[in-house]
């Protein structure tokens, strides 16, 4: 059977040179491709990739995308950063290439994943709700990708299950002291040398809490995820957010 054509976009970062490697390693991929900043998109075509890992900035991301796509390239990205706006802007160029993929995974890990299935779940049952993420200093930004779409699966749970607003009577005297509001969640950001990736759901009720908390040791952690996206994003055509799309968690 012939190998699945890859290319790394962001080959010389912290997680696409691990990519690099993961893809190198699988048995039934082809390495076609990494690219560093400055290196030509038209690599892409003229190496024949079907699936390209994007593993950049958020400033970056957006470009590289739009050729991808426009070139019915399928795509599995890592990068933080997405808004509404950018969201509406890929699914416009997915409009125009109806049969190409592309997967979105604010976090590649399955206990990140999960982790976000389990705060989703509890969210409903406990009054106060916050998420702490913690990341090594030289994350380029903040809130991490995954705790904004923690505190959104959060926020979308407890509106739908009718929760109140949790309790907080607290005047702040300084601002970001109760940390950045997303949907009404407070998110907290640490940036701590020695730490990698690391996210914790607290959860409150009357006389108890829940916590939730993951860690990512190495990025090896996000390689079982990056390489099932790219298996799966060719049989998806559009945009699929979150790589629990492409996971059986219910069997
Ligand atoms: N979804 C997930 O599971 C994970 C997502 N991430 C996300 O992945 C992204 C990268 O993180 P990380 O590896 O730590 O960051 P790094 O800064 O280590 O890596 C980013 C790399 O992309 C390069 N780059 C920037 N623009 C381009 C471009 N246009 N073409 C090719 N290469 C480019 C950078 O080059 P230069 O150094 O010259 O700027 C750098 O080598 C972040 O958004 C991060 O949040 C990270 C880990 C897991
Ligand atoms: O920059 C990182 O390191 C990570 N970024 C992603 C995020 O912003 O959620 C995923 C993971 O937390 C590591």
């Amino acid at each position: 059977m012939s190998k699945l054509r890859v290319a790394v976009v962001g080959a010389k970062g912290r997680i696409g040179s691990e990519a690099v490697r993961a893809v190198e390693a699988a048995e039934d991929m082809e390495l076609v491709a990494a690219l560093g900043r400055g290196d030509k998109l038209d690599v892409l075509v003229e190496s024949g990739a079907q699936v390209v890992v994007e593993l950049t900035t958020p400033d970056s991301v957006m470009e590289n995308l739009e050729f991808c796509v426009r070139h019915g390239i399928h795509a599995v990205v890592g990068t933080t950063g997405w808004t509404d706006e950018r969201l509406a802007q890929l699914n416009q160029w997915l409009a125009d290439s109806p049969e190409t993929g592309v997967l979105i995974a604010p976090n590649f890990s399955i206990g990140a994943v999960l982790t976000m299935k389990f705060a989703e779940a509890a969210a409903p049952y406990f009054e106060s709700v916050e998420v702490i993420e913690l990341h090594h200093p030289k994350k380029v930004d903040a809130p991490s990708g995954t705790a904004a779409r923690t505190a959104q699966l959060i926020a979308a749970a407890r509106e739908k299950a009718g929760s109140a607003p949790a309790p907080d009577a607290t005047a702040t005297a300084l601002d970001g002291a109760r940390g950045a509001d997303v949907d009404g969640v407070p998110v907290h950001s640490v940036r701590l040398r020695g730490l990698l990736a690391h996210q914790e759901v607290l959860l409150g009720a009357e006389g108890e809490t829940l916590t939730i908390r993951h860690d990512s040791l190495h990025h090896s952690s996000f390689m079982p995820g990056i390489l099932l996206g790219a298996r799966k994003v060719g049989a998806a055509p559009g945009l699929t957010f979150g790589l629990e799309h492409f996971l059986d968690l219910n069997g």
